[in-house]
């Protein structure tokens, strides 16, 4: 017997193909050949992690839990003051990759204007689970809370997988804790907000997920199903997307915010022209980067 199967495996091997290419971010780079994007990526970073440790006071490997991966980076403007804004950063690299240690982009733009900013490390995968490590952003916001009483504001900005991980910051409940942190802004990157699609491509290899896992972990879902009442933070919320993202990426971003702006948060999007899932990133070694620029003024004027 022909013709059931075949033309239904072939169908849905396109589809897996597809969602596998939509979910690959490299590939949708035109200023480089694909295999080189993640390398420069991390050879950005790491260079301007050098540069920050080498010229602003620091303070390395301060560990906010007991865990071994439980560690931040915390840097320091010039001129010392006990009531700054402070700025948390939260690495992409599809919860399997990436570190603290090659991803201080924004430190030296950001210090430079007064901001205190910390790069916080989490267990990534295989070694954490998603709700190890959205727990662990959880208490690391705890900590700068109890170690900074009174900050001017904690902004708190993630990158891709990081962003997803910020977002959903925006869900945590925060008694348990016993402290809220001053959370006066967010800011996600080319982020993820529902990983459902993500169960069918290579990257849940070392993730795991189960459709329940997806859907606990997937802020777009979870916020959808919440009753129509005020949730999260009264702060904005950023949710910005690069020109040449992923189709998929984009549509992740606009319905994040749609979803956001339902459900009465102060959300907004944009899609910053000219720049893709890694120079977006890369660029925030600059001080006169257009999300650099966007970054300082949610800070500064909400101040
Ligand atoms: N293998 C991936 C790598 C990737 O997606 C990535 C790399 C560094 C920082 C963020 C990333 N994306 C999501 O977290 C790619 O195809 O680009």
């Amino acid at each position: 017997m022909g013709g059931g199967q075949g033309p239904f495996k072939r169908e849905h091997s396109e589809r897996a193909q597809e969602l596998e290419k939509q979910y690959s971010p490299s590939r949708w780079v035109i200023r480089m050949k694909a295999e080189d994007v993640v390398n420069t990526f991390v050879g950005t970073g790491s260079q301007a992690t050098r540069k920050a440790r080498a010229t602003r006071r620091s303070q390395l490997d301060v560990p906010y839990g007991d865990g071994e991966g439980e560690k931040m980076d915390i840097y320091f403007p010039d001129e010392d003051s006990k009531a700054s804004p402070l700025f948390l950063f939260i690495h992409g690299g599809y919860w399997q990759s990436g570190s603290k240690d090659d991803s201080a982009f924004m430190v030296n733009p950001l210090t430079a204007q007064g901001v205190v900013v910390a790069i916080v490390a989490y267990d990534i995968a295989p070694r954490g689970t998603l709700d190890l490590m959205r727990d662990q952003v959880a208490r690391s916001l705890v900590f700068l809370q109890r170690r900074y009483p009174s900050n001017k504001g904690i902004y708190l900005c993630g990158h891709s997988a990081g962003a997803h991980l910020a977002a959903m910051m925006l869900l945590a409940s925060w008694t348990k804790h016993g402290v809220t942190p001053n959370l006066q802004g967010f800011l996600l990157v080319s982020g993820i907000y529902d990983l459902e699609p993500l169960m069918h491509t290579s990257q849940n290899a070392p993730l795991h997920m189960a459709l329940e896992d997806a859907q606990r972990n997937s802020p777009q879902r979870c916020l959808e199903v919440t009753p129509a009442r005020p949730v999260g933070p009264a702060c904005p919320v950023l949710v910005v997307v690069g020109q040449y993202d992923s189709p998929e990426f984009h549509r992740q971003s606009r319905e994040f915010y749609e979803t956001l702006h339902r459900v009465g948060l102060k959300a907004s999007f944009q899609e910053l022209p000219g720049v893709d899932h890694f120079d977006i990133i890369e660029n925030l070694t600059r001080e006169d980067d257009i999300l650099t620029q966007i970054i300082l003024k949610t800070i500064f004027l909400s101040l």
